[in-house]
């Protein structure tokens, strides 16, 4: 087939930086322990006196994470969450950091946020995991309310591929479903920890009719990709841009496409496409190469996401703007990218309904 531009990749000039911090925006991939404010980190490890802190001066520390986290390796990256885990040990700290997460989103422009984090990272000061899902709820209820309702959040629970408690999390997400917690997640070292080492739990998952997604094709090819879908049955792949390994691009423009991106373009299979995160593990080179440009225009259902915003240095806004200078996207794409996300969040319909009718193509409409 040709790639076909059924969105037009540059129909109108380039957004602006203010359009872009405008405009309504949706991340469905975003770690609550990946994007706390360095700010907050110092004073958070000054009350527990955790003194691992490589640097206590904000800026520095801001740009420690990022540096620290560019090193083309998945397992480099993961290091640096051990100082941010180290501080949110308490129902204060969680708090806290949920709450800023909310209004940092939100003051930049996201409307709908899905957030994720493992429970069982943050049990060291004897918290119990149902503690820790209350803590994390009732600061992103706070934040909500301090942003006057700009933004809705819920959270996804992750559990970590390299241990072994994630039926437990799964179990944890089935009884907070209906308060704050809209799904699971695996997420962690890929290489040796393949999804259907957790098969228990997502099939827990799915005797409850519960949302979930996987981190699959980061650090691993499309064989993981192929583990999360058909074996574990992932509604939505975390990165996958590596679903590029089953894609043929010919001389001529045109690809041909094996059963596996066929099957994960044909069902609507969100991608949570995270590009600056991907440059910094190693799953891409570069922004003008990256695979997401390719992929939207073969039409999969790309949503474009920050993974990390304290360690990869980013914003949506950001990714929206590095977008911009490689690909030319116009508005058009950005608020497909949008409306793609809220389709696949993990809301019921007449709610993404609502926010796609009455927030997200209004918002677009008036800027
Ligand atoms: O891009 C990623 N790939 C795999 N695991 C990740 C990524 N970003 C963060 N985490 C892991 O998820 C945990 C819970 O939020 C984090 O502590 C980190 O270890
Ligand atoms: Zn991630």
């Amino acid at each position: 087939m040709h790639l076909s531009d059924n969105v037009s990749a540059a129909a109108s000039a380039a957004p602006a930086a203010d359009w872009i911090r405008r405009a309504p925006k949706a991340v469905l991939h975003d770690h609550l322990d990946g994007g706390l404010r360095p700010a907050t980190i110092i004073e958070l490890a000054h009350e527990c006196g955790y003194t691992g802190l490589p640097t206590e001066e904000p800026a520095a520390l801001g740009a420690w994470f990022r540096d620290a986290a560019d090193s083309g390796s998945l397992e480099r990256y993961l290091e640096t969450f051990a100082h941010t885990c180290a501080v949110m040990q308490t129902r204060e700290a969680l708090f806290r950091v949920a709450a800023e997460c909310a209004e940092d989103l939100a003051a930049d422009g996201v409307v709908y946020a899905e957030i994720r984090y493992a429970p069982e990272q943050h049990l060291a000061a004897g918290l119990s995991l149902d503690e820790v899902v209350e803590a994390v709820n009732d600061g992103f209820r706070e934040g909500e309310r301090r942003t006057g309702g700009r933004i809705t959040v819920g959270t996804l629970l992750t559990g970590m591929r390299h241990t072994d408690r994630s039926l437990e999390i799964a179990e944890l997400t089935v009884a907070h479903r209906e308060r704050g917690v809209a799904g699971f997640d695996i997420a962690g070292g890929e290489i040796g920890n393949p999804p259907s080492r957790h098969l228990p739990a997502f099939q827990h998952l799915k005797r409850h009719n519960c949302h979930f997604t996987i981190h699959a094709g980061e650090a691993v090819g499309a064989e993981s990709i192929h583990e999360a879908v058909q074996v574990c049955g992932a509604e939505r792949i975390g990165h996958g841009v590596r679903i590029t390994d089953d894609i043929q691009v010919h001389e001529d423009g045109s690809a041909t496409l094996g059963h596996l991106a066929a099957y994960v373009r044909d069902n609507r299979i969100a991608l949570e496409v995270c590009p600056t995160s991907n440059l910094q593990t190693g799953a891409a080179k570069d922004y003008a190469t990256h695979p997401i440009d390719l992929l939207r225009r073969l039409g999969f259902r790309i949503t474009l996401n920050t993974d990390n915003r304290l360690v990869s240095g980013t914003t949506m806004s950001q990714e929206f703007q590095h977008m911009v200078d490689a690909f030319g996207y116009g508005p058009e794409v950005f608020e497909a990218f949008t409306v793609a996300a809220v389709e696949a969040a993990f809301l019921p319909l007449p709610e993404r309904r609502r926010i796609i009718d009455e927030v997200i193509r209004p918002g677009y409409a008036a800027l």
